[in-house]
């Protein structure tokens, strides 16, 4: 059965379909890629299964129940956690402190006392390797620093399924690698994971399967291989150099 299932979702803002009648199984243990051009509706498919809003139509169910409609702080406790295109840690604060607070959340539906988010906080720290940064104010950690340790407050959570927005945008090569080995890492450790990346090496490194949206609509579904040779996925996305670019 799926852990995480859209059936037929869309946003609307005002005039505008950002999200159309889509539709995805994200199966246990997988990475799913979710790709489509600059405001194709992929961060607003995140936040309709993140609970910041509610889907306009259509239903999302996460181990068989309905959450479409509950509030983030409910299906963050259910065990979805997701990260934030633009990264903002809690100013003034140290990493330890702003993963302890992803810790506090979360956690299954378990509380956690103030004392077991800051345990959490060190296993996590040094899981994604920022241990030896965990004093250190989190708003003056470079761009790579930031996301890994967006990805910790995610993974305090102790989620079963992870939403990756964006996780490489801004970083080199070989930040792109350590990513890609980070996100290899976290599946191994039993999440299932949707990552939305337009860094193409990424997708083809990790994913099982990719979608792809084009103007709300999905386009493609299937092997990375498959969709990233697809005739209509070039055409809307991917562009002619695409092939020279990854060959
Ligand atoms: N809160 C909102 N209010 C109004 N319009 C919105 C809102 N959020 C997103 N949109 C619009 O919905 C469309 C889809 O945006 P979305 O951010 O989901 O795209 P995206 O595929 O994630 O793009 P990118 O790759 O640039 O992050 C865009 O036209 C965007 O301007």
């Amino acid at each position: 059965m799926a852990i995480l299932q859209a059936n037929r979702i869309s946003k609307h803002f005002d005039g505008l379909v950002a999200v159309n009648k889509v539709s995805f199984v994200l199966n246990p243990g997988e990475i799913l890629g979710l790709i489509g051009p600059n405001g194709a509706g992929k961060t607003t498919v995140v936040n309709m299964i993140a609970g910041v809003y509610p889907p306009t139509e259509g239903e999302i169910h996460f181990k068989g129940k309905p959450i479409h409609g509950l509030k983030p702080y409910r299906i963050g406790r259910m065990g979805i956690a997701r990260t934030f295109q633009v990264v903002k840690p809690f100013p003034g604060m140290t990493v330890k402190e702003n993963v302890a607070v992803g810790a506090m959340f979360g956690a299954r539906g378990k509380r956690r006392s103030a004392k077991e988010a800051m345990e959490k906080a060190e296993e996590v720290l040094e899981f994604v390797g920022l241990a030896d940064q965990k004093d250190r104010r989190a708003d003056q950690l470079g761009v790579a620093f930031r996301k890994r340790l967006e990805m910790a407050k995610a993974l305090a959570m102790s989620p079963d399924v992870v939403l990756f927005d964006e996780v490489m945008a801004g970083l080199n090569f070989g930040e792109i690698d350590q990513a890609v080995q980070m996100i290899q890492k976290i599946r191994h450790s039993g999440i299932t994971i949707l990552v939305i990346e337009h860094v193409m090496r990424a997708i083809k490194n990790l994913c099982d399967r990719v979608f792809v949206l084009h103007h709300g609509e999905k386009i493609a579904d299937g092997p990375v291989e498959e969709v990233l040779n697809d005739e209509n996925v070039i055409k809307a996305y991917l562009g002619k150099r695409f092939k020279e670019l990854t060959h």
